[in-house]
């Protein structure tokens, strides 16, 4: 397949080298032309992705003109970057969206920004429990891949699929897409727990709670639980809210330090996505009537209006309820 790749981050670049490694032709766009040059070059994404050495069959661009060509496009920008480049593509191939986050003023989710830009296009979601390293390193990783057209989506599952990386076929996109979105603000949640040390009583708590505030903004949403339950949701949100390999609870374990977020976002290369998800999420959730006292917590620790402990006493304090 000629598969196009847009967004040379670590994740990017590990997606590249699965395709790369079952023969696919990838051409990757990359936003700074280092990246670029050191990919055609060197084989190496230094920024993002020193340590392992790329597949020679991956070429890479700054034009995204480029990708005209490509049957289908993986697109791995940042979430907050995704609908003004697929605004100057020029193509009508599938879509398989890998950002996990909501956009910020308009509160879209990423099949919606991606269907506004390129409404010709056919959109995927690929989402799951997959830390960029472990996938570029050929580890096993198993992947929800939503998309409305079960032909396609099963089509795409089958050409993506390698021996280490596995793909589950769903048609529930917007459930794929919320616990990868929802699951980044409760990593910080639980880097806050760690960084605190508050313990882990309380971050087992938080992770089933998280899981609660997922499956309700989600069901709210028109998401199936049984996907939230699956590998983009429970799975995803496992995953980084227990390893500091995840930035988002490395984010959190600052916060928890008692470091404020400017200073621990300022300079900083990688990206973080729920420092940007947690504020709209808080507005997308209000608006949907779903109850996310751990995501207005992050929230209002983001935005510096309540310190560690005063989040961790309301959070506590809530009215006695039911499971
Ligand atoms: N790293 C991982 O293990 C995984 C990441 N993801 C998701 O993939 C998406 C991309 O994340 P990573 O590849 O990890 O990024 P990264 O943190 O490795 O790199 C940052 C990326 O942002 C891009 N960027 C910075 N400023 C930009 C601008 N003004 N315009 C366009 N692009 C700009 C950089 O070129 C680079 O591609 C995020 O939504 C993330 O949640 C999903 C699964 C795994
Ligand atoms: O989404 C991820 C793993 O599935 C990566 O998590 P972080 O962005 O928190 O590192």
């Amino acid at each position: 397949m000629r598969l196009g790749v847009i967004g040379a981050g670590a994740w990017g670049t590990a997606l590249a080298q699965v395709a790369a490694g079952g023969g696919d032709d990838v051409l990757i766009w990359a936003y700074e032309p280092e990246v670029v040059d050191a990919i055609n070059a060197a084989h190496v994404n230094t920024p993002y992705l020193p340590e392992v050495p790329l597949s020679p069959g991956i070429r890479a661009t700054g034009d995204l003109a480029a990708l005209a060509d490509r049957e289908a496009l993986l697109v791995v920008t940042p979430a907050q970057h995704l609908g003004r480049i697929l605004a100057t593509l020029d193509t009508d191939a599938p879509l398989i969206l890998c950002a996990k986050g909501i956009e910020a003023g308009t509160r879209r989710l990423m099949s919606d920004v991606a269907a506004a830009a390129r409404p010709g296009s056919p959109i995927a979601v690929l989402s799951g429990p997959t830390f960029a390293r472990e996938v570029a390193a050929g580890l096993p990783t198993a992947v929800t891949l939503a998309c409305a057209d079960e032909a396609l989506g099963q089509r795409l599952a089958h050409r993506l699929a390698r021996p280490t990386f596995r793909p589950y076929f769903s048609d529930d996109v917007v459930g794929a897409e919320i616990g990868g979105a929802v699951k980044n603000v409760m990593a910080i949640a639980c880097g806050v727990v760690e960084g605190a040390g508050l313990g882990q009583n309380a971050r087992a708590a938080l992770i089933s709670r998280g899981f609660a505030e997922m499956t309700r903004f989600g069901l709210a949403l028109g998401a199936r639980a049984e996907t939230l339950a699956g590998l983009s949701g429970l799975g995803d949100l496992v995953l980084t809210c227990s390893s500091a390999s995840s930035r988002n609870f490395s984010l959190g374990m600052g916060l928890g330090q008692g470091k404020p977020a400017t200073e621990l976002l300022a300079d900083r290369r990688t990206v973080a996505e729920g420092a940007f998800t947690a504020p709209v999420l808080v507005e997308a959730a209000r608006e949907a009537g779903a109850d996310m006292p751990i995501a207005d917590a992050v929230a209002d620790l983001l935005a510096g209006k309540a310190d560690v402990r005063a989040v961790i006493d309301r959070l506590m304090s809530r009215p006695l309820k039911r499971e």
